[in-house]
This record gives structure tokens, C-alpha cells and sequence, in this order.
């Protein structure tokens, strides 16, 4: 699906390219990657910056990523929030995805990727946080072939069983899962199926484990120059 339409280095290098268009290329990728969400480079440029964020159940990847949509200006993909949202419109996958939720288990990945697909292709922008996603090797496989992409980063929020317990039975928003039995599941499903993910992409060179125990700003001040990072090598390409 996605598809390296147009450089950004080729663009800056090519011959009818001016010193101040060239600055002014440099501004509006600037400005994309602090903090304007939609627009910009994104209507001429549609190389996707995607972001994988992984952690167990209340490890706080929705917490952060807000965090993360304010300061950054990606657009936050909760899968889990996608599969929510088909079973309150009814759609005809939405009795099987509330039971795989109930049960705590991973919903089909032909199903979880044709929502992000549908997201991402309808969004003017060009980063990308998917939260929650992906949640085993399958998953991930389905993802690289029907997007045709993979992330260029991935956070991980490592936080000890006891807490994210803790905070999943007082997050007190109505979710169904939200109980001890599904919670049990769910952590079982994410040491047996998920952590794979994690470590395939520490092989990769492409994880970030972050310390998810602290208040939320703590956290956020390990998240903060991951992105900062990811700005400054996104710069450095363009001007070479
Ligand atoms: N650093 C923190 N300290 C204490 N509580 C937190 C922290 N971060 C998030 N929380 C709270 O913990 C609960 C779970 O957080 P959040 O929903 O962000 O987790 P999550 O990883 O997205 O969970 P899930 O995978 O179940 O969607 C929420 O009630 C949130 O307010
Ligand atoms: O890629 C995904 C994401 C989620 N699910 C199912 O949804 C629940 C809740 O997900 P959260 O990320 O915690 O909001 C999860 O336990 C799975 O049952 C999924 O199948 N695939
Ligand atoms: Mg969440």
C-alpha cells in the first residue's frame, strides 16, 4: 500500500530545487515532526513514519501516546480502540471480536489490519503511533505484506505484572475486559504470543524498552527524546 512516492533527499537534491525552497522544505519537515498533525508534508509526501507501541495490559501505551499525539504531532492508532468501536457500530465481525476480547485473546490479523489500513489511508498524516498492535508474530507478518511496511521504531512499556493489574482493575472506564479472569488471560497471551514480537524487534535494532513504572511525566521523560532522535536522523537524511 504504501509506497516511497518521492524521496525527501531527492526532493531537496533535485536540480530545480533552490537554496530557499530548499530551506523551506527543511521548515515544513521541521514543523511536521514537532507538532502540526495533519497537513503539511503529508500532502505531498507519503512515506509513512510508523511508530509500534507495545507493553502489556495498563502497562499505559494509550497514556503515553497522548503524550506523545500533543508534543509530536502523530496520529494515535489504538488497535484495541479500532476492534471497540467495530462492536459498537455492529459491523458483522463485532460478536466475534467482543468474544475474542472477553476471552482475552487476539482477534484474526486479516481483520485488526484492514482497520489500520483503512486509518491510515484516510489520514492526511504521515505519523503513525499503532498502539497495541501488533500482538503476536502473525500479526506482525500480516502487517509487513498487506501494508507493505514495517515500523521504523517500536516502544516497549515493561512494567511488572503486579502494577498492571493494579492499574487495569481502577482504570474504571466500562471495558469489558477490565477483570481479573480476562486480565489473567490477557497477561498469559502477552508473555506467550507478544513478548516474541518485542524481542524480533530487538534483534532489529528497532526497540525502545522503557521503565513503565513511575508517574506519567517520569515516563514520558524517557519517551521524550526517543522522538527528539527520531527528528534530528530524519533532518540529517534529508540534507545529505
Ligand atoms: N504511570 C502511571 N502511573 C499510574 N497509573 C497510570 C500510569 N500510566 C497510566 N496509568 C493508568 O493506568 C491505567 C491503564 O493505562 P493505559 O490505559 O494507558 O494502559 P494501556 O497500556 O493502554 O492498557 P491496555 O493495553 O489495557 O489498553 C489507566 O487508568 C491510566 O490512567
Ligand atoms: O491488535 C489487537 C489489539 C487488541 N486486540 C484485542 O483487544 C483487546 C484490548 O486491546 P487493548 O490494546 O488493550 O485496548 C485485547 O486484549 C485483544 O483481545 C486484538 O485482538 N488485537
Ligand atoms: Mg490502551
Amino acid at each position: 500500500m504504501w509506497r516511497r512516492v518521492i524521496s525527501l533527499s531527492s526532493l531537496i537534491s533535485s536540480s530545480k530545487s533552490t537554496l530557499s525552497n530548499q530551506a523551506a522544505v527543511r521548515l515544513k519537515v521541521w514543523e511536521s515532526l514537532t507538532t502540526e498533525a495533519k497537513g503539511g508534508i503529508a500532502s505531498w509526501v507519503k512515506t509513512p513514519f510508523i511508530t509500534f507501541v507495545l507493553g502489556g495490559p495498563g502497562s499505559g501505551k494509550g497514556t503515553q501516546c497522548e503524550k506523545i499525539v500533543e508534543t509530536f504531532g502523530f496520529t494515535h492508532l489504538s488497535a484495541g480502540d479500532l476492534l471497540r468501536r467495530e462492536i459498537a457500530s455492529n459491523s458483522k465481525d463485532g460478536t466475534m471480536i467482543l468474544k475474542t476480547i472477553i476471552e482475552g485473546k487476539i482477534v484474526p490479523s486479516e481483520v485488526t489490519v484492514k482497520l489500520i489500513k483503512r486509518e491510515m489511508e484516510s489520514s492526511d498524516n504521515v505519523k503513525f503511533l499503532i498502539d497495541g498492535f501488533p500482538r503476536s508474530e502473525e500479526n506482525r507478518v500480516s502487517f509487513e505484506q498487506i501494508i507493505g511496511a514495517e515500523p521504523n521504531i517500536v516502544l516497549y512499556f515493561d512494567c511488572p505484572e503486579k502494577e498492571m493489574i493494579e492499574r487495569v482493575l481502577s482504570r474504571n472506564q466500562g471495558r469489558v475486559d477490565d477483570n481479573i479472569n480476562t486480565i489473567k488471560k490477557r497477561l498469559e497471551v502477552f508473555e506467550a504470543l507478544s513478548l516474541p514480537v518485542i524481542n524480533y524487534y530487538s534483534n532489529k535494532g528497532k526497540l525502545h524498552k522503557i521503565n513503565a513504572v513511575g508517574t506519567v511525566d517520569e515516563i514520558f521523560e524517557q519517551v521524550h527524546p526517543i522522538f527528539d532522535m527520531c527528528k534530528v536522523s530524519f533532518l540529517v537524511t534529508i540534507l545529505i
